[in-house]
């Protein structure tokens, strides 16, 4: 056990013995901490979780490469992160480990395929032309030329129909107000149960790794925190619709033929499978909370942190605007009407504006795991231990928890360049866009994770930003606010925008938006 330690290992020392730097990096803005420690000590950061535990912070490539690519389930998720999942999500996907996540993803993988996403483009588009006409209404109503949009409250609305339609053939009704009791339960879910953690809840989530997961279960399926209490009732919620709709899909497997929606497809692909690999009940429940929750508030915030970019940045929304034009006029003259998936994945700008976006703009900007076994790191920055010595490979001791720092492996000059802080979709038109390849499902990047835990739903994800974009960069103009300028980086789970001096506002960024003038 001697060899595999990282005490020797360089890093921040720490105020707080019981706390060590985990309160600090929950109330920090996300990346802050990351980027600052990455530019003095390296790729691989010690830091320290409660009660003095050593845990490390990496964005050496090599090492991301090895954790994702290579080990497998080897590397495990924090098994106490797990149980905190299943509250919200049940024992789906997100919950799941080795052979039984293995067999999860089989089921459930091919829905996300390329052509079944292709199929939901109209679906996206409808969705994103709606929201274009709510807010024609909102300017023409107004004495103003432009209106103040808070753009998560629209974007989440506008996408939890999307996935709503989408994944499960389900009508939310958020962008109509329908009040719909499942779309109340799922608006802010995340700042409900994660929002504002206090010093308790993150000391409570740095020592449960030592609560035995039977104590762990029995608070969440009896506890009495208002959090707590909140996620049953949306999942009791959620199970009833969840079980309609399977209820409703398998119906009509022996009818009408012909739903493309993430969840008539699982339905399909289960109800032809052998025994052994099927999804039980529980699971198809768990499937659609998890859906939910893993694809909508991602989606929304990672969309609202690029029409702030956007807006910062007038002469990219030109440009995008005159890729988007030219495109229109391509669609009419060939007779057709809408953009369709290829037409999406051949504008090169549009590709890079999101792109750079997604680099700049993580959501999931830390991803946590666990290593199950003693094991080692390789390295492609050699470190200086703290004893003198310089290492190419890092042994860690099994059971040791870690993070993987996104924003600090986005930021890597040695990947992206000097100008690797700023946003410039540029990069991603140069040949230096093809930097070698490290890790990632989608350019080279770590946003949607990596390897057999990656996103399962990155292309829909992928093609519904690429419909959205489109459809209100074609007709509207983007402005800052006094209030956008200063928007910082909260994490609620993911990374949302909050305002400095309107945090009773929660997430929020409002944008100026305006008609765009035609050509
Ligand atoms: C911009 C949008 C999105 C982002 C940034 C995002 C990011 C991620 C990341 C980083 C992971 C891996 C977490 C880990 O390794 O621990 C993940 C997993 C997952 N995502 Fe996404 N996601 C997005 C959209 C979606 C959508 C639209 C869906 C479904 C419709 C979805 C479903 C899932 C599921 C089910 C998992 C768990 C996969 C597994 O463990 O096998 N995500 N996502």
């Amino acid at each position: 056990r001697k060899h595999y330690s990282v005490k020797d290992i360089p890093g921040p020392r720490s105020n707080s013995y019981i706390l060590g730097h985990l309160y600090d990096l929950a109330i920090h803005p996300a990346g802050v901490l990351d980027l600052q420690w990455k530019a003095k000590y390296g790729g691989v950061v010690r830091i320290k979780g409660c009660l003095g535990e050593d845990r490390l912070l990496i964005s050496d490539p090599k090492a991301l490469h090895y954790i994702f690519n290579v080990s497998g389930y080897g590397i495990i998720k924090q098994p106490f992160r797990r149980e905190l999942s299943r509250l919200l999500t049940g024992r789906g996907l997100i919950w799941a480990e080795g052979d039984t996540h293995r067999r999860q993803r089989k089921v459930a993988g091919p829905a996300f395929g390329a052509p079944e996403i292709k199929a939901l483009i109209p679906i996206y588009n409808k969705c994103a032309a709606q929201l274009t006409a709510k807010w024609i209404e909102l300017i023409n109503g107004n004495q103003e030329p432009s209106v103040v949009i808070d753009f998560p409250n629209w974007l989440g609305r506008a996408t939890l129909d999307a996935i709503g339609i989408a994944g499960f053939d389900y009508d939310f009704g958020a962008l109509n107000d329908s009040r719909n009791p499942l779309a109340s339960a799922y608006n802010n879910i995340l700042q409900l149960t994660h929002g504002h953690p206090s010093k308790g809840r993150i000391f409570f989530q740095g020592i449960a790794s030592y609560i035995p997961m039977s104590v762990l279960g029995f608070i969440q399926d009896h506890g009495r925190s208002s959090a707590v209490v909140e996620a049953r009732k949306v999942t009791e919620l959620a199970n009833k619709i969840a079980q309609d709709l399977v209820a409703e899909k398998t119906k009509a497997l022996d009818t009408a033929k012909g739903k493309r929606d993430i969840m008539s497809l699982l339905v399909e692909a289960n109800h032809n499978l052998d025994s052994r690999l099927h999804l039980n009940a529980d699971e198809m429940y768990s499937h659609m909370r998890t859906n939910l929750l893993a694809g909508y508030e991602t989606t929304s915030n990672t969309l609202s942190w690029a029409f702030l970019e956007l807006a910062r940045n007038p002469s990219v929304q030109t440009h995008l605007r005159q890729e988007i034009r030219a495109h229109r006029a391509d669609i009419i003259s060939r007779g057709g009407s809408e953009f369709t998936f290829s037409d999406y994945d051949n504008m090169p700008y549009l590709l890079a504006v999101l792109k750079e976006n997604l680099r700049m703009n993580p959501v999931a900007h830390h991803i946590h795991r666990e290593t199950s076994k003693d094991d080692a790191f390789p390295l492609r920055e050699p470190l200086t231990t703290l004893s003198g010595k310089r290492i190419t490979e890092l042994h860690v001791p099994r059971g040791l928890k870690f993070t993987t720092s996104v924003i600090g492996y986005h930021q890597d000059p040695s990947i992206w360049g000097e100008d690797a802080g700023i946003f410039n979709p540029d990069r991603w038109l140069q040949d230096t866009a093809k930097v070698i390849p490290t890790t990632g499902v989608y350019a080279n990047l770590l946003t949607f994770g990596s390897g057999v835990r990656a996103c399962i739903g990155w292309r829909f994800a992928v093609a519904e930003m690429q419909a959205f974009l489109v459809e209100l960069v074609e007709n509207f103009e983007f402005s800052m606010t006094d209030s956008a300028e200063q928007v910082r980086r909260d994490i609620c789970l993911v990374v949302v925008p909050v305002v400095e001096a309107e945090v009773e506002k929660g997430i929020y960024l409002p944008l100026k938006v305006s008609l765009a003038e035609p050509e």
